[in-house]
């Protein structure tokens, strides 16, 4: 059998929900999957390091991977700039393997209009509260960011419609195992099997 393209995974959802977390637990899981690293104008935080959590972008530099069309989506998200690089993805899903985005909601919108084939996953928190006390217990952010990170996560869970999964961070492991249970099941589906299928068969099966 030929092999076919890998499938893109979208893990989003709004800041502070848990994606980075559950993530780095999917990751240590070494499941057969590949995770894009993103392009920042942001500060790197403590610990983190270029080309490994973001590749670390001067702004004149992002503008340009802009212009050389050279991400595949991108979005300004609370005063910096965030971009998945596009030939990484390109190249990945062409040698079959799935790549899974960690991305905000902007961008995830942005992806579904060039993959729609694409499998959109929203995190949900269990609730506001719950979200909230997450970002101030991550440290990261000053009282005036986490509210503005507060009301854009408002506006980015009435986005969950366009998403074809959604999958409540209540407990990593468990949201882990669903997201698993997501990927097992994208790979049973009847119309990204067939096809395989169909070829070894002949058009008229
Ligand atoms: N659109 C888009 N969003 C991204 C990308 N990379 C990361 N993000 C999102 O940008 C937001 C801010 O990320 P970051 O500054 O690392 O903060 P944190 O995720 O809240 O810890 C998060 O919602 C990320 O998922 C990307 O390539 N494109
Ligand atoms: N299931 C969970 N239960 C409790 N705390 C969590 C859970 N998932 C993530 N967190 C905590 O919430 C904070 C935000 O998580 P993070 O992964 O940085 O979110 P995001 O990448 O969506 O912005 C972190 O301090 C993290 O340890």
């Amino acid at each position: 059998m030929e092999k076919e393209r890998g499938i893109l995974f979208v893990l989003s959802g709004p800041s502070g929900v848990g994606k980075g977390t559950v993530c780095k637990a999917l990751r240590e899981q070494k499941l057969d999957i590949q995770y894009s690293v993103s392009a920042t104008t942001r500060q790197p935080r403590e610990g983190e390091r270029h080309g490994v959590e973001y590749f670390f972008k001067t702004k004149e530099e992002f503008l340009s991977m802009i212009e050389n069309k050279e991400l595949l989506e991108w979005a300004e998200y609370v005063g910096n700039y965030y971009g998945t690089p596009i030939e990484y993805v390109n190249r990945t899903l062409d040698e079959g393997k799935d790549v899974i985005l960690e991305i905000e909601v902007q961008g995830a919108l942005q992806v579904k209009n060039i993959f729609p084939e694409g499998v959109f996953i929203f995190l949900t928190p269990p609730s506001l509260d719950e979200l909230r006390s997450r970002i101030v217990g991550r440290g990261t952010e000053t009282e005036d960011l986490i509210n503005n990170r507060m009301s854009v996560a408002k506006e980015e869970i009435e986005l969950m419609k366009h998403y074809d999964y959604s999958v409540v961070n209540d407990e990593i492991d468990s949201a882990c195992n669903r997201i698993k249970a997501i990927i097992t099941t994208e790979h049973c589906r009847v119309d990204r099997v067939r096809p395989k299928y169909q070829k070894i068969l002949g058009d008229d099966q």
